[in-house]
């Protein structure tokens, strides 16, 4: 067992009920507090496994709060490498000004990597960032017992007086959240129903998933239809999907950037020309050939770290990578750069926000919490994920232009 944690003996006799299989893991909260529990636990696995956990043990977030909301089972807390890149200067219709971006990763050179692209983007003027799309959906699917039946169903999902009993109905099950589309996708007898939702600060899939039911069981009373499931993978949530990428889920949102021929060769030692080959060659032969869905060189890389560090949902990097990077000549020979993401699924209340140190990372980018008006800061955050993303693309194609990949992770990365 860990030599820096002393149990009572109280503690002792729990821990020995935990061995011999008479308290679970789970239920040793009926006896002790959060930290407590974590402790035990702790020690129990110590003990099984022979192992030492005094890294995990150290941490300053309120465990009643993770514990209630963010974490079942608690046994501590993982740390992760967390760096700052910047400033950057955003022009969005949410996010304007200029931001240091709290980035955790432990892949030397990444942070690097997008410091250089903040930094060509300031001295470039700044990135124009808009938002094109904002809908967070989801998707149960029914089944029926013939075609006609599936016919009658998708005709009644289709009546405008539907859609009113629908949003009436989710809009009742939330404060903040709105109800905003209902597209009805048929394969032979079953009907998936992607529903769309504003979700205003929060990304929503607790909100929508809570809606959602209340829907399922108003189609239920009203037509006698059963859901097979809640979520019936239409949504997409969490899988990469050809949906996600065309239709958008969350924020949809495009960063821009004009690069002078001189700022490229000053600052990433390279030319225009041999960015926009490696560009077309890499992101979008190179990723047509490999059946990608993103054609991008690693936004999911800056869509980790700063949804790790601003407590984000790590899974949605899945849809944060699909992302197209596009680079075009300028009339004078510079570089036209832009970044499409058509799946920003972010939050700035509900949860993992509010963990204090992820509320940190909130606070330092200005977008902690709700919005003064609902929506804008998770609008505003989206837009700075855009931004960042560009930074990271411009400095990583500049790098593969140059022939200094290799170089760049054997100095920063090992
Ligand atoms: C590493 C650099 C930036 C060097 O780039 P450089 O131009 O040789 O370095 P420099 O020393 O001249 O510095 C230029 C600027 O880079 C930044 N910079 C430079 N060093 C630091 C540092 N220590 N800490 C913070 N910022 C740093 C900083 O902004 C600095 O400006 P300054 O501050 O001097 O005015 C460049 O070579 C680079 O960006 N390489 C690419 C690295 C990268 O993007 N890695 C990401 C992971 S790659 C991966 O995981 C995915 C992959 C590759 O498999 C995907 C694929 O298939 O393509
Ligand atoms: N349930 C599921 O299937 C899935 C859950 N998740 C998890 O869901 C969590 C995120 O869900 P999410 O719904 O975002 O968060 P939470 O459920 O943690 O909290 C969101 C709630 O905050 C309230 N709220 C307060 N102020 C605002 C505001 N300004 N804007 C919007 N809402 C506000 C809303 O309450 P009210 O509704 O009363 O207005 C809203 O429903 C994450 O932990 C994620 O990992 C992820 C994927 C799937």
């Amino acid at each position: 067992m860990s030599t820096t944690e002393k149990l009572t003996k109280e503690e002792q006799e729990l821990l020995c009920k935990m061995v011999s299989g008479e308290i679970s893991l789970r239920k040793i909260e009926e006896f002790l507090g959060k930290d407590d529990s974590a402790k035990l636990r702790r020690a129990f696995l110590e003990s099984e496994k022979n192992v030492s956990l005094d890294h995990i043990s150290t941490y300053t977030f309120d465990s009643g709060q993770v514990g209630k909301k963010n974490v079942e089972n608690m046994i501590g807390a993982i740390q992760l490498p967390l760096g700052v890149a910047g400033e950057i200067i955003i022009h969005g219709e949410y996010a304007a000004g200029k931001y240091y971006l709290p980035l955790a990763t432990t892949e030397g050179a990444l942070v690097a990597s997008v410091n250089r692209g903040c930094s060509i983007i300031t001295k470039s003027g700044g990135a124009t960032v808009r938002v094109f799309k904002n809908m967070m959906t989801r998707a149960p699917v029914f089944k029926f017992n013939s075609l006609l039946e599936t016919k009658k169903f998708y005709d009644w999902v289709m009546l405008p007086e539907t859609f009113d009993k629908i949003k009436k109905t989710a809009d009742a099950t939330t404060r903040f959240g709105e109800f905003l589309d209902i597209s009805p996708f048929v394969s032979g007898n079953n009907v998936h129903l992607r529903l769309g939702f504003d979700t205003k600060d929060a990304m929503g899939m607790n909100m929508i998933t809570i809606a959602s039911e209340a829907i399922t069981q108003m189609i239920a009373d009203e037509t006698g239809v059963e859901c097979v499931s809640l979520s019936g993978n239409m949504c997409t949530d969490k899988k990469p999907s050809a949906i996600n990428a065309i239709l958008g889920r969350g924020k949809t949102v495009v960063a821009e950037v004009c690069l002078s021929k001189s700022l490229i060769q000053e600052t990433l030692k390279c030319t225009p020309e041999a960015m926009f080959d490696v560009n077309y060659r890499k992101n979008f032969l190179g990723s047509m050939r490999a059946g990608s869905l993103g054609f991008n060189a690693h936004a999911a890389n800056i869509v980790a770290a700063l949804f790790l560090a601003c407590g984000q949902d790590p899974a949605h990097v899945v849809e944060g990578s699909l992302c197209v990077t596009e680079m075009d000549f300028s009339d004078d020979g510079g570089l036209i750069c832009s970044v499409t993401l058509p799946a920003v699924e972010v939050g700035t209340v509900g949860g993992g926000t509010s963990v204090a140190t992820q509320q940190e990372c909130l606070k330092l980018l200005g977008v902690a919490g709700a919005g003064n008006i609902p929506g804008e800061n998770a609008l505003a955050l989206s837009e700075i994920v855009a931004a960042a993303v560009l930074a990271g693309e411009l400095s990583l194609v500049a790098a593969q232009a140059a022939g200094h990949l290799a170089r760049a992770h054997a100095r920063l990365g090992r």
